[in-house]
Formats: C-alpha cells, structure tokens, sequence
C-alpha cells in the first residue's frame, strides 16, 4: 500500500536507462508511488519509453512540449542520465524545473554545487548515490541533502529510497566513498560470482550446478552476517579449520593480493567519481 507521504506526489524521471528504472520499479512494486504519477522522459530513445509503459504503466509522451510539462509538473524531478549528458540535459530541463520543486540526482560525481549551476536556481537537491540492487527492493543507496530541501522533501526522498532498499544520509564528500563501496559494489559482486563459476566449471562441475552453488553461497554469507550480527572475520574464522581447506584457499587470496585488490578498486571507483565530478563542474570562465 502507498505511503500517504508519496500517495498524491509525481515523480518525472529524467533519463530511462538502468537506474531510473530499477527505481521506478522499486517504488512502484512497493506501492510507493503509483504509476499514473510516475512519468519517464528520455532523450531519444521512444522503443525504451514505450517498454517502461507496458512493463511498469509509467505515463510516457513523444512530444517534446508534453515532456516538458511533465518536468515542470512534477513534484519531484528525478535525474539519471549519465555524466557525459549531464551539461545538455540539464540545460534542457533549466526552463523546466522551479521551487519548491525537489531534485533528486543519481548522478555519479554530480555535486549539489554543479546542479544548482547548471539548474541556475536555488533548488532543494538531494544528491544520491543508489545502486541496481533497488530494482528487487535490496538496494544500498547514500545520500546527502542541499540546505534548500523541507524537512518534508527529506521525508519524500528517505521514503523513497528506504523502499527500495537501505538509506544512509551521509556528508556530501562521502558520496564518492559510498560509490566505490555500494555504488559500484554489485559489479565487484557479479565478478566475484563469475570467478566462483568458472572456477566450478574447470572443476568439472556443470555451469548449471556451479551457477547454484556460487549464487546460494553469497547469499547465504551476505545473509549471515546479517542475521546473526557477528564480524564477517568472526564468521571467516569459523569456516577456516587450522590447515584445513579454506585455510590454503585463503592464503592464496593472500599471496594473490585480494585483499589489496578489493580495497583499491574501491578507492579506484570513488577517485574515478571525484574525476567525474571535476568533469561535470562548471568553470567561471565557462558561464555566460
Ligand atoms: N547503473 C548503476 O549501477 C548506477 C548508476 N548510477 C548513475 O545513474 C546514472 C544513469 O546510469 P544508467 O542508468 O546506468 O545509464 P543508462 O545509460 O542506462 O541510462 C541513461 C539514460 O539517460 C538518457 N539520457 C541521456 N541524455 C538525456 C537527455 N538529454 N535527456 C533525457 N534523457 C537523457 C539516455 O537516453 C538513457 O536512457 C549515471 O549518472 C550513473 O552514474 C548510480 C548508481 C548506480
Ligand atoms: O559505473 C558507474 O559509473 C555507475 C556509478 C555507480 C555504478 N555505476
């Protein structure tokens, strides 16, 4: 059932890709929002829009002038489009978008200062960074909140966000270390999985039974330390018998350097969201 919070509110995504839609199908699955008030815009791409109205019954229109009420319309203007678009779409939506209005990005690198630049008004942002696990209601998104946002509008973006998945508000710098730990987490995940499969496979296992064993096998770690609140050590060390299996498995990570690796993709990711946003910014020199 809709939270009254969001019951009569509409949200305009700008940019149909990935992300928009994990969110939307997150939000609307969870009866958050209903999809007479969730409207889609996109750049070019019609096929994508009219796959999101059969699949979710979002409201879509090919009309330009029609797009543009949509934006001005809406109570929130959610934007999630990638970096290299950003300087053209929102000098797009500029005309469109006013106070009170709420913005949310999930823009990687994007900061509240660039938007409220480009956007060329004092409006209430909220600057986050979700992941796709949102689509099944596990994502793991952060968030940080420009000064112009109502206690109201940090509600609506909490609801949001908190049915999908897990919300933290976080200090706006820390947005790129949220990229690089869940943000682009899910992928380090998958490649893990992968690693496990193929692996199972030179084993001789078949993909079929090496693709179950993997999957239930994060699952359940993830689960446990979730469910029993003990230290993922506490738990490693209860799998690892002295000079047993794990114990040679785990020393090969070591002596492969995982640990390593692990910790400076994650650095790598949140580095690469900084030079995004550097990217993104607008320079003085640049504006009019
Ligand atoms: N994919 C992911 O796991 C995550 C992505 N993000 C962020 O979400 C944003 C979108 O990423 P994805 O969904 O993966 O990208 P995507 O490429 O799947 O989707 C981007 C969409 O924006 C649309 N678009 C481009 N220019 C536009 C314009 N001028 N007006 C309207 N729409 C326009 C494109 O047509 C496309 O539908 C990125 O900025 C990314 O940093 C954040 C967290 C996780
Ligand atoms: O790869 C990217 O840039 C986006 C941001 C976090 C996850 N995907």
């Amino acid at each position: 059932m809709a939270k009254p919070i969001l019951a009569n509110k509409k949200i305009c995504f700008v940019g149909a890709g990935a992300m928009a839609e994990a969110i939307l199908r997150g939000v609307i699955d969870k009866g958050i929002a209903h999809a007479d008030h969730v409207f889609v815009v996109n750049r070019h791409n019609q096929n994508r829009l009219q796959e999101l109205r059969r699949t979710y019954g979002v409201q879509i229109h090919s009309d330009k002038k029609v797009q543009e009420r949509f934006i001005a319309d809406a109570d929130i203007v959610l934007l999630a489009m990638k970096p290299k678009d950003v300087e053209e779409a929102l000098g797009q939506i500029k005309a469109s978008v006013h106070k009170p209005q709420l913005i949310i990005s999930v823009i990687a690198g994007l900061s509240i200062q660039s938007m409220l630049q480009y956007l060329e008004s004092d409006l209430a942002i909220a600057r986050t960074m979700p992941n796709t696990s949102s689509t099944i209601g596990l994502g793991a998104t952060g968030i940080s909140f420009s000064a112009q946002v109502t206690e109201d509008q940090r509600s609506m973006t909490m609801a949001i966000f908190e049915a999908i998945g897990i919300a933290e508000v976080v200090e706006e710098p820390l947005l790129e270390v949220v990229t690089g730990v869940s943000g682009s987490g899910p992928a380090y995940v998958y490649y893990f999985i992968e690693q496990l499969v193929e692996a199972a496979v030179e084993g001789g296992l078949s993909l079929e039974t090496a693709k179950k064993l993997a999957v239930q096998t994060v699952l359940g770690a993830a689960s446990m330390v979730q469910e029993t609140g003990e230290e993922p050590a506490v738990l490693r060390k209860k799998v690892t018998s002295p000079n047993g299996t794990t114990q040679a498995a785990l020393e090969k990570m070591d002596e492969l350097g995982f640990p390593n690796a692990v910790k400076q993709a994650v650095h790598r990711s949140s580095e690469r969201a900084r030079e995004l946003g550097a990217l993104m910014e607008i320079r003085p020199k640049e504006k009019g």
